[in-house]
């Protein structure tokens, strides 16, 4: 490969596309002289869109053909949303950097009404996230909701025909896409705790690559990776992929971690939540602290229920 090219294998929806867009900006603002080319790929996640993502199991379905590609060598790096990497990594490869965090929070997406708690009585809203489900669920059990598949375009694409009340998605995703004025409003932590990662970018390549390593190394935010390694440990420890109702949330004030964490059923009858606080250089151990605590209080049963549905 020549010395000025670098290869970014990426899915083909337009969310992906834009952070691969947006990590070619960064690196050829940072190395002028390098050439950053788009690999564009379908991945199985992308094919199967009718089936509920838990229920087509196996974590990584939207990264497993980029990262062959990169072990093929016939790509160098991949951008994921840091809420749908997989906690593994093929022998040879590894998520080298994570770059700063976009907002967040889910936003509330509704032609008719400004917020959950707005919604009358019985009303529909679209979601495949069981995490979001469970904790609209939790605070309003008269609410239905109803699967919601699709790229985020095809997910507004649904709310505008009518098929629902109003629909939760990532804000991070909406902000990028340019379709911030689509938000109605934004769901707070306390509401609805966000996805482990939820917001933040990483970049995947070949752990023994250095040119490769040395060029990504300034796109780097050092306070994102430790709340991201903290939400991950606990998610890991929990094995939880990303399609269980699980939150997994850190904020860092002052070098001091704080992350809050739940697991829930489906039907958000039932939340275990928690919160661990130390400093940030603990990242991991408050995670993995934290999914024993969560399992101790009774986690294990509501995920082993919801893995074998
Ligand atoms: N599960 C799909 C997915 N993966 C990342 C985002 C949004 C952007 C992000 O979290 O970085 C979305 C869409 C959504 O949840 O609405």
């Amino acid at each position: 490969m020549s010395q000025n090219v670098i290869r970014i294998a990426t899915r083909k929806s337009p969310l992906a596309l834009w952070q691969a867009e947006f990590v070619k900006a960064e690196l050829e603002k940072f190395h002028p002289d390098l050439t950053v080319e788009l690999l564009p790929m379908s991945t199985k996640g992308d094919i199967i869109l009718d089936t509920p993502l838990a229920k087509v199991g196996g974590k990584g379905l939207f990264v497993k053909e980029l990262e062959v590609a990169m072990l093929e060598n016939r790509a160098d790096i991949a951008v994921h949303s840091m809420k749908d990497v997989p906690v593994d990594f093929p022998e040879g490869l590894g998520l080298e950097i994570i770059c700063e965090r976009e907002d967040p929070r889910d936003a509330f997406v509704s032609n008719n009404y400004k917020s959950i708690s707005e919604l009358p009585k019985g009303a529909v809203v679209g979601t495949s996230s069981l995490r979001r489900q469970c904790q609209i669920r939790a605070a309003r059990p008269d609410l239905q909701i109803r699967d919601l598949r699709g790229n985020v375009g095809t997910r507004l694409g649904k709310l505008d025909a009518g098929t629902y009340d109003a629909i939760i998605l990532a804000a991070a995703g909406l902000k990028r896409l340019k379709l911030e004025e689509r938000i109605t409003s934004f769901i707070s932590a306390e509401e609805s705790l966000p996805a482990n990662g939820q917001g933040a970018v990483g970049i995947e390549c070949r752990t023994d690559d250095d040119r490769v390593k040395a060029l990504l190394a300034p796109l780097e935010h050092a306070e994102t990776r430790f709340r991201v390694i903290a939400e991950r440990a606990m998610n890991t420890h929990l094995e939880g992929g990303c399609q269980v109702p699980i939150g997994a949330y850190a904020e860092i004030v002052d070098d001091t971690l704080t992350l809050r964490g739940l697991v829930g059923n489906p039907d958000g009858t039932q939340i275990i939540a928690s919160t661990k606080v130390g400093p940030k250089t603990d990242a991991k151990a408050l995670g993995i602290a934290l999914a024993e605590e969560l399992l101790s209080k009774g986690a294990k049963t509501i995920l082993d229920a919801v893995y074998i549905k």
